[in-house]
């Protein structure tokens, strides 16, 4: 449905985007995961056509935003960083310019009846939007994007400033959104990507460092991890743990109970460690409490990507 091919943007000597390719299915609620500054904002601006790339295309529906703005656009609905709202409308005056502005064909009375209960606006369209709370704002950001019915969504870290429960109100919106439409959606907050998207792209200073499940992510980064929580004296444990042929390293980890420890298992090589460190429990004085895989959090994955990242950019300078 949409597909980024190399893109390349430069302002001046400095790269903000360095070559970003990926798809996005029909359907599909993707996540666009970075820090401040990684390229965003600019990857959606490029896709929406609303800045140019210095390199590479963007297409959405087969239609390259350049080549066919018009069929490109049609397809499109797009919520900005900042909403663009006249603050001194009504939210039903702000939609019919929309309505107007996007030449939509569609019947208008019925069509804007349908944008604000998708939007789960329709008690405040007659309310002025200077008055009305940011989480209803936001609200009819994404209402102004829904007019013309299109197919995909780009929003762009649509819960920024919102407090927690605008945020969940604004997540479900999306999930439900979803289920109708192809949507791109752009946050630095890693737990909204985990709740609401099927598939997650990260990039980090203009380069994409990741496509792939937040499942995936956390399997790729995280499987060769384990927890256990052991009865017996830290030191021994310890040391009998670290004697395992495939485990790479012990980290021990702050425990409540007196005679209970806990450690952190690293594996090489990606390998099963979970038997090995089962049976060295079972022969030992000490008892087996628990064992869990140790489950990387999306914060985590996306500090690991980065760091990684840092890692070769340093190898490369050595
Ligand atoms: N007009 C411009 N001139 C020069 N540099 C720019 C311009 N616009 C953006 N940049 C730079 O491009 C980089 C990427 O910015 P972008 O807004 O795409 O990041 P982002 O990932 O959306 O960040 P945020 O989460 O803070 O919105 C930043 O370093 C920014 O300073």
């Amino acid at each position: 449905m949409i597909e980024v091919k190399n893109l390349v943007k430069k302002y001046g000597n400095k790269t903000v985007l360095d070559h970003v390719s990926f798809e996005v299915k029909e359907g599909e609620i993707l996540g666009f995961l970075g820090p401040n500054g990684a390229g965003k904002s600019t990857t959606m601006n490029i896709i929406t056509g609303n800045l140019s790339a210095t390199e590479g295309t963007a297409s959405i529906d087969g239609f390259e935003i350049l080549e066919s703005p018009l069929e490109a656009k049609k397809r499109l609905g797009y919520l900005p960083e900042l909403p663009p709202l006249y603050p001194d409308m009504t939210t039903d005056e702000y939609l019919k310019f929309v309505y107007r502005l996007k030449k939509c064909k569609l019947p208008r009375k019925e069509h804007l009846q349908e944008v604000c209960r998708a939007a789960q606006i329709e008690d405040v369209r007659k309310r002025v939007i200077k008055n009305l709370s940011k989480g209803y704002r936001q609200r009819i950001g994404i209402a102004q994007a829904l007019i013309g019915a299109p197919e995909v969504l780009i929003l762009d870290e649509p819960t920024v400033g919102l407090d927690p429960k605008q945020m969940i109100e604004i997540r479900n919106l999306i999930q439900s959104l979803g289920k109708s439409h192809t949507v791109i959606l752009s946050s630095h907050i890693l737990s909204e990507i985990q709740a609401v998207c099927d598939r997650v792209v990260v990039i980090n200073q203009g380069k994409l460092i990741a496509d792939d499940t937040p499942e995936n992510l956390s399997k790729r980064l995280g499987g060769d991890r384990l927890r256990i929580c052991v009865e017996g004296p830290e030191p021994e444990v310890h040391l009998a743990l670290t004697q395992l042929e495939h485990v790479k390293t012990v980290t021990a980890l702050p425990c409540r109970k007196d005679s209970c420890c806990e450690f952190e298992l690293e594996a090489k090589d990606q390998c099963d460690i979970r038997r090995e460190t089962a049976a060295l429990l079972k022969s030992s004085p000490w008892l087996l409490l628990e064992i869990t895989g140790s489950d990387l959090s999306l914060e985590n994955i996306f500090l690991k990507l980065t760091d990684r990242e840092g890692n070769r950019k340093g190898e490369g300078k050595k």
